[in-house]
């Protein structure tokens, strides 16, 4: 029985093609899990957008909830309380790539949310049991409401949340490429100590809930470790296109 795939090293094809047809009607959820900075909101964002698919990032509604724990004074390790207040939470979130919000009742925290501050709490909410049933139960609801066609990405996406989406998939990269990433995407503000304890520490204490350095029975792995931006669409493109039509990208060698 296939147990695991790698795609990582296939050879990457930038020149991907429109894709907005493909099962059109039919459902298509890819669900896309992996370790901090290993690209999954960007890549998952421009998946979506070849494909003409709703976008989830299951992790703005993580750092949603620690955000409104922290406003309204909820002590992060009373997981009766980070409970209640997911129950409780008016989140509201697009799933749209063209327009991406994150909304608590009236106010816009789309920007606050990716704080260090947020970044730095957001895995004590993570690590709380029953805040994550309510999550999870939020995020099928959205699967649902997208009419099954969308992009969902987080950590538990391919196991728990989506384990029947057609295309599942474990993206991943090195410590050392997931690193620079984040502290270039935060503009090099950050020191190396605090992107260990942001990436790795994070991953570390995220690791005791759920799986997501190791891709489940049936997940293809793609290691972007080596590929720039394009290419790892590119190669998660074809993944997807496998995985429902067993067709490959030709490249422009061979169009050519
Ligand atoms: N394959 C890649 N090569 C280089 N940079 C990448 C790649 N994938 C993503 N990035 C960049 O790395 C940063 C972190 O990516 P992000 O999508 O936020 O990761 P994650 O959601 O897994 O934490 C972003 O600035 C993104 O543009
Ligand atoms: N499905 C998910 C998504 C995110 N999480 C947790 C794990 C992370 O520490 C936080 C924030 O996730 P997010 O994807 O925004 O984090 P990164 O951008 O990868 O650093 O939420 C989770 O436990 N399950």
């Amino acid at each position: 029985m296939e147990t695991q795939d790698r795609a990582g090293g296939q050879t990457p094809d930038s020149a991907a093609p429109d894709l907005r047809h493909l099962r059109l009607g039919k459902p298509l959820v890819v669900a896309i899990d992996g370790p901090s900075g290993s690209g999954k909101s960007s890549v998952s964002r421009e998946v979506a957008r070849r494909l003409g698919l709703a976008y989830l990032d299951t992790g703005a509604m993580y750092r949603a909830l620690t955000w409104h724990c922290l406003a309204s004074g909820v002590e992060l390790d009373d997981a009766v309380a980070v409970e209640a207040s997911a129950r409780a939470l008016k989140l509201e979130q697009s799933t749209s790539v063209e327009h991406e919000f994150v909304k608590v009742g009236d106010l816009d925290i789309t920007e606050q949310i990716r704080e260090p501050a947020i970044s730095s709490a957001v895995s004590a909410v993570a690590t709380t049991l029953g805040a994550r049933t309510e999550l999870v139960r939020r995020q099928r609801e959205a699967i649902t409401h997208a009419a099954k066609r969308m992009v969902v990405e987080g950590r538990d996406i391919t196991t728990v949340v989506a384990p029947t989406a057609e295309v599942r998939l474990l993206l991943t990269a090195s410590e050392e490429a997931r690193m620079a990433r984040r502290g270039m995407q935060l503009g090099g503000t950050q020191t190396a100590e605090q992107l260990t304890s942001q990436v790795l520490a994070r991953d570390a204490q995220d690791s005791t809930v759920v799986e997501f350095q190791r891709a489940a029975d049936g997940v293809v792995t793609v290691d972007s470790s080596d590929l720039d931006f394009e290419q790892t669409v590119a190669v998660v493109l074809r993944v997807v296109l496998e995985a429902v039509e067993g067709k490959h990208f030709r490249s422009s060698a061979a169009e050519g």
